[in-house]
């Protein structure tokens, strides 16, 4: 292709211009290029002409030219563009271009080299990319304030740290407003400042986000000046600080928390030699008076520091562990302190021990704490003895001792004497110096490892570890019972106690050591009941006694807790009327194995347990009830007479449990009689005859019960308040052979008619009993010969039948005519005697036995008495004596089956015994001597002037 030919000038500017010209075909191939062109491309002319456009066209941007070339061949316009141009040298060149298609076809290219400007555009958005960078991972946002329109620009980062799209456009209020209320007066001051000095600022301040959520920034500002010193620009960054304020926030929480801990707290550095300490707190320093001091904690350790806790601590620490100990540690200033140390390593990332923390607690206060009480729950309040809790573990001790070296343990159960009164009378002050005396005294007589420990209120124990013989014990017994008995001064005045002392031994091979204390307490009791100030051993048999004791007293707490409980109703007969005229409600324990348990069996035990309130409490209340229920039935009057345990009438309230009892019961009072022993009414003599003078009032009946068995003076008597004597049922037993129980029923029965007392006569077991009482004037009886305790139910049956409770013999044989009582031992002989004599129409008592003959004889008007001489518990004469003594106009035969006539004779001389009859009789001649008999007795009894015979003694 040809050249195209530049006209004149033109040629000039063409040659001369920096721009590159160049002209091409339609295909891109050169037609003609300028000096500037070839210099760039550093080609000759020659090397270009007529050459594709490809040659200098960067291969990238090939395709761009052949598309434009295609477009100006079609005659259309294309817009200014941008491609790379390589030279010979293989330099690139940016170059701007415009190209058009001239009229002849040809294209006309000027490109304008840029490659500077292209450089700097890279540059600016090389740097615009790290500034993003920078922004996007240092959460930091720049910004401006051009003063003269006062309109914010805010990076994309600000943008975001606001939350607000990018390329948001604030003014300065709505910009000021996103800071928090609290932060808003600081921004607005330290910006206007800034735009009115020029002063910089450096904040953190609080945001809130277009989300609502608070952001903690770092707001950095400056001015900028003009060339003449104004102030044109406020600029500045804005960083999102939150994830590190609120990290602050929190490692200041914790450290207020560490530094104001109430636990001392350590950090030892793991990484130095011999972990030196890098940090102490507040309360470290309190508690051990040192402060920070880069050494090991070990200065807090001393010579009482456990060494074995000590180990526990370095094995922790050696295998980089966590650990738990107690130490005795030393303050700075020497003093003592319990330490309750806890130690956990601190690893890095990489699992390695960096730290060690240990946080203590002085503990001291409550180890303190803890002593005193134990020390309290072991030992007594008022001596500083050791109390139970502590004995049993000494004693427990002792036993051990006393096994492993084959030695003897003793234990002591040591009781004052009469201390109560003591206590009661000179008050409790002067009971309290006795104890701790008695405390000193028995500390002093023992050794430093005996045990002296106060056991009850006036007990104590003291145990003996290491004796070598049981005898030993005696030489400590007897220095305490002396050193006991020795006066004690109280404010001037001199007291005296003793004390009495049981003894327990043993090898120490025992499961229960506590049973020692058992057996001394048992010991102790029996040397009280053997005049006190002494001592006694424990002895097996005791233990028995008391075991059976212990089972009872369990089994009475049953009974109590689940009624086993009635009473049973013993009439009380008048004799001359035959009339039940009142009864006595005795207590029956219905235990259900052993069926009635009597009273005597369980009374005394349930008085000295305190039992004894609740039982007699229901039977007073049972009673009274009963006995309403009973007078209700119309059969007669009957009173009730209710047993009264000497702690009933002792205890407070007793009356007014009585009047509430009657009120309850709506018994009559006059219908109660209280039945109390001599015992309970010594006790206190002034306050039984002040509370019996109140129960009068009540219109209660008031009985001394088992009269006779007690040491009761008669002017005592004299003065007690009461209605009526109960004999006791030992005079009753022996009543008729033995004449001294005789003497003491008439001494009494005169005494109680002189003093104007009735007289109850108990334990009537037999008719004989009952007439020879009855002839001694007695009228009121209680026994089983008229009725034995019965339940209630058969009470009122009893009662209803109303049968004469005097019986009538019931072994009489025939009736009407004269009685005849034969006596023998020997049932067939009098059975063949009655055969005999029946006939006769006599009227017969048959008896075997003496006393049963002296029992009809009260009961019916016997002429005479056929008997044999070989009787066996009287001998034959002292029988016809005693039968004369009573009954002088009674006429005796003698039937004697033996030849030894000569006590049958001595028996006729000494008067009394009509005839005597020698076995085998003859029945006639029986019958004609019976008959002789019975008129020689009526001649007697002409000779006595009486119609009808009474016993001699009533003479
Ligand atoms: N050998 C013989 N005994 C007779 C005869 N007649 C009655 N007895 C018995 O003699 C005792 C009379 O009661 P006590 O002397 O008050 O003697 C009573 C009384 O001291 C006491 N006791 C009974 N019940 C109570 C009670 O409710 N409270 C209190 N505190 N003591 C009671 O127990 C004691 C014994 O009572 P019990 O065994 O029921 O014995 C009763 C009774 O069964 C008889 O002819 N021959």
């Amino acid at each position: 292709m040809a050249r195209v030919p530049i006209p004149g000038q033109l040629a000039q500017f063409f040659t001369l211009s920096h721009d590159l010209f160049c002209c091409v075909d339609l295909a891109g191939y050169f037609l003609q290029v300028n000096p500037a062109f070839l210099a760039l491309l550093e080609y000759s002319e020659g090397a270009v002409i007529t050459h594709p456009y490809t040659l200098v066209v960067s291969e990238a941007d090939q395709p761009l030219v052949a598309d434009i070339l295609a477009r100006l061949a079609q005659g259309n316009e294309v817009e200014v563009f941008e491609l790379q141009l390589v030279s010979a040298s293989r330099h690139r060149h940016w170059v701007e271009v415009s190209a058009s298609l001239g009229a002849d076809r040809i294209i006309y290219v000027v490109a304008r080299q840029i490659t500077e400007r292209k450089r700097l555009e890279a540059q600016l958005q090389h740097n615009q990319r790290l500034f993003h960078i920078a922004g996007d991972t240092a959460l930091i946002g720049g910004w401006y304030v051009d003063m003269r329109d006062g309109l914010p620009v805010w990076s994309d980062e600000i943008c975001r740290i606001h939350g607000v799209e990018p390329g948001y456009q604030p003014t300065i209020e709505s910009a000021i407003d996103f800071y928090m209320p609290s932060s808003q007066a600081c921004i607005r001051h330290v910006f206007t400042q800034c735009s009115e000095t020029g002063e910089g600022f450096d904040e953190e301040l609080e945001i809130l986000t277009r989300q609502g959520e608070t952001r903690w920034v770092r707001v950095v500002g400056q001015a900028v000046r003009d060339e003449i010193g104004r102030i044109e620009q406020v600029q500045g960054s804005t960083q999102d600080i939150h994830a590190r304020k609120v990290a602050e926030g929190q490692l200041k929480l914790l450290e207020r928390g560490v530094e104001s801990s109430v636990n001392g707290i350590v950090i030892a550095d793991a990484r130095q030699p011999d972990l030196p300490i890098v940090y102490v707190n507040a309360a470290f320093e309190r508690i051990t008076g040192y402060s920070r001091e880069g050494r090991n904690c070990r200065f807090l350790q001393g010579d009482e520091t456990d060494p074995q806790a000590v180990r526990v601590l370095h094995e922790a620490i050696d295998a980089e562990r966590e650990v738990h100990v107690t130490l005795r540690n030393y303050r700075r200033n020497g003093a003592l302190f319990w330490n309750d140390l806890y130690i956990s390593p601190v690893r890095d990332e990489s699992g390695a021990v960096t730290h060690y923390i240990g946080v203590q607690n002085d503990i001291t206060e409550q180890r303190e704490y803890q002593a005193q009480l134990n020390y309290n729950a072991n030992h007594d309040a008022l001596t500083g003895l050791p109390n139970r809790t502590l004995l049993a573990q000494r004693l427990e001790q002792g036993c051990q001792i006393a096994q492993r070296h084959q030695r003897y343990l003793a234990v002591l159960f040591i009781d004052l004497d009469d201390f109560k009164p003591i206590n009661d009378t000179l008050g409790h002050e002067v009971g309290d110096f006795i104890l701790v005396e008695v405390a000193k005294r028995l500390e002093a007589v023992l050794r430093p490892w005996d045990t002296v420990a106060r056991f009850g209120s006036d007990e104590f124990v003291v145990v003996l570890p290491d004796i070598a013989d049981e005898s030993d014990a005696l030489y400590v017994v007897e220095r305490m019972l002396r050193q006991l008995a020795s006066a004690y001064w109280h404010n001037g005045s001199e007291m005296r106690i003793t004390a009495s002392i049981g003894i327990a031994t043993s090898d120490g091979k025992t499961d229960r050591p506590k049973a020692l204390i058992q057996q001394a307490d048992l010991a102790m009791y029996k040397a009280k009941r053997q005049g006190r100030n002494t001592y006694q051993w424990y002895t097996e048999e005791l233990n028995q006694k008391v075991s059976a004791r212990v089972a009872l007293r369990s089994a009475l707490q049953q009974a109590i807790e689940q009624s086993e409980f009635e009473l049973h109703y013993q009439p009380q007969i008048h004799s001359p009327s035959g009339r039940v005229i009142g009864v006595e409600a005795l207590l029956r324990w219905h235990h259900p194995a052993r069926g009635y348990i009597p009273p005597g069996e369980f009374i005394g035990l349930a008085e000295d347990t305190g039992q004894i309130i609740p039982i007699s409490d229901w039977v007073l209340a049972t009673a009274c009830r009963d006995g309403q229920r009973l007078n209700a039935l119309g059969v007669g009057r009957t009173s009730m007479a209710v047993n009264i345990s000497p702690m009933q009438f002792q205890r407070p309230g007793f009356l007014e449990s009585v009047e509430h009892t009657l009120e309850a019961s709506a018994f009559d009072p006059t219908l109660l009689e209280l039945e109390l022993t001599e015992g309970v009414l010594m006790e206190s003599a002034e306050r039984a005859i002040h509370a019996l003078d109140a129960l009068r009032e009540l219109g209660v009946h008031i009985a001394l019960d088992d009269f006779g068995t007690g040491f009761s003076s008669l002017s005592y008597l004299k003065r007690l308040p009461i209605n009526k004597i109960k004999i006791d049922r030992s005079f009753v037993r022996e009543v008729i052979s033995d004449h001294r129980d005789a003497a003491i029923i008439e001494g009494v029965v005169t005494m109680a008619a002189k003093m104007e007392l009735e007289v109850l006569v108990e334990g009537v077991e037999t008719a004989a009993q009952h007439a020879f009482l009855r002839k001694q004037l007695c009228d009121t009886f209680q026994g089983f010969y008229f009725a034995r305790p019965m339940p209630f139910d058969d009470l009122v049956r009893f009662m209803r039948e109303q049968r004469p409770v005097v019986p009538r013999v019931t072994d009489v044989e025939g009736e009407g005519g004269r009685t005849l009582l034969l006596l023998d031992d020997e049932p067939n002989i009098l059975r063949a005697l009655t055969r005999v004599l029946r006939r006769d129409g006599y009227r017969i008592i048959a008896v075997e036995k003496p006393k049963d003959a002296f029992e009809h004889m009260a009961m019916n008007d016997v002429d005479v008495i056929l008997s044999d001489q070989r009787l066996p518990e009287m001998s034959g004469t002292t029988f016809l004596h005693r039968v004369k003594e009573l009954y002088p106009d009674t006429v005796q035969l003698i039937l004697s089956g033996y030849t030894n006539l000569k006590t049958v004779t001595d028996a006729v001389n000494q008067g009394g015994v009509y005839k005597f009859i020698t076995k085998p009789w003859d029945d006639d001649e029986l019958r004609a001597l019976v008959q002789e008999a019975f008129r020689h007795a009526e001649r007697e009894r002409l000779r006595h002037g009486q119609k009808r015979r009474r016993p001699a003694a009533e003479h």
